[in-house]
């Protein structure tokens, strides 16, 4: 006879079932999402969502869904209202009108909201006088988790051995203690701002590293990020927006697809030539403002072995990529409140 051995988690999931056959110990692990049966499970779900401060719409009927199962980053220049929406789905900061809902109901009506939703907002909001412990018992205490959770929780985030008061710490440590608070309740869905902001390489490949795992045990990540290279290297799915308003909501891998742009850089002996060679073999040249030929539809080595047939000398042949940050600024386009310094292209020879 099969016994059944159901394992009820924190967050009301029914994670672990294991069958034991017979005298053989075979256990069979299946990961079984019992919320996902009714709506909402999960998801964090936002609808026409706007925030106003004054006249300014900060946040300007904004929707979209955050699912499980993969790494949403939630990208848009400064300014753009990333933090109040993510302020607005914790119920920190009422919306004007629309709906933000967690596991299908309001932040503030989840009966235990951070076995469900652990988040990272402001990693500096924390007593500077006490230990990371002493922190995180706490955080535990007032929210009824086992202290057991708290060595988990400083171990998972690389803070098991580290001593003395918050108020001493590294802003990368602190970065590490507000995931680690996240992670107490070991919520179902985790929403983090910013995690990677202080962090050093090795943190930030860290902080990747654990977000795809949360990922893929079934949970919910929502990223934020002003920074499209970093959400290319994290994210599968993105929500972009700009002035409070959704811009593109899609795999991750489809925008860098889409969005990235290539053409041939070329300098030539005799550019008008080589530019009605080229055209006439279906190529689109663009001449640059110091004669150079800007070329796109042909490949590479064909641009060069039609020069070569026709005894034009080839210079200089650059295949220009855009970088994902311009990809990012160009779809981002006027939705930018602040703009950074220039852009640089990447060159590959
Ligand atoms: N309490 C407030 N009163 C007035 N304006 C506000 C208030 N809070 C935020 N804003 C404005 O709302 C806009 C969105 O801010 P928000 O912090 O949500 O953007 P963000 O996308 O998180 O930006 P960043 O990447 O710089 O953190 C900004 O222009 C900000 O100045």
């Amino acid at each position: 006879m099969p016994v059944v051995i159901a394992v009820w988690l924190g967050d009301g999931i029914l994670r672990t079932v294991a069958r034991r056959n017979g005298g053989g110990a075979r256990a069979m692990v299946v990961a079984t999402f019992w919320p996902s049966l009714v709506r909402g499970a999960r998801m964090i779900e936002i609808h026409d969502l706007t925030k106003r401060h004054g006249p300014r719409a900060v946040v300007d009927g904004l929707s979209f869904t955050v699912r499980p199962g993969r790494v949403t980053g939630f990208l848009g220049p400064n300014g753009a209202g990333k933090s109040t929406t993510m302020r607005m789905i914790l119920g920190l900061d009422a919306p004007t009108s629309g709906t933000a809902l967690v596991v299908g109901e309001r932040y503030r009506d989840l009966r235990r909201p951070l076995r469900q939703v652990g988040a990272l907002l402001d990693a500096g909001a924390v007593h500077p006088g006490r230990s990371a412990r002493a922190h995180l018992a706490a955080i535990a205490a007032a929210n009824r988790i086992p202290p057991s959770r708290i060595d988990e929780v400083l171990g998972l985030t690389g803070l098991g051995s580290t001593r003395g008061r918050v108020g001493a710490f590294s802003l990368g440590m602190k970065q590490r203690l507000g995931v680690a608070a996240a992670l107490l309740g070991d919520p179902g869905i985790l929403m983090l701002d910013e995690p990677v902001n202080g962090l050093d390489p090795e943190g930030i490949h860290w902080i990747r590293t654990l977000m795809r795992e949360l990922a893929a045990e079934g949970r919910t990540v929502l990223v934020s990020s002003h920074l499209m290279s970093e959400m290319a290297l994290t994210a599968d799915h993105l929500v972009i927006i700009g002035k409070g308003r959704l811009i593109a909501d899609t795999p991750t891998a489809a925008f860098l697809k889409n969005t990235s742009r290539t053409d041939i850089l070329v300098r030539a002996s005799r550019p008008q030539e080589l530019r009605s060679l080229l055209m006439s073999h279906g190529a689109q040249v663009a001449v640059e403002a110091d004669g150079a030929l800007a070329v796109t539809g042909l490949e590479p080595h064909i641009v060069g072995d039609l020069a070569a047939a026709a005894r034009i000398g080839v210079h200089e042949l650059t295949v220009r990529s855009a970088s994902l940050e311009e990809a990012f600024m160009a779809i981002t386009g006027d939705a930018v409140d602040y703009r950074a310094g220039s852009i640089e292209r990447t060159h590959q020879s």
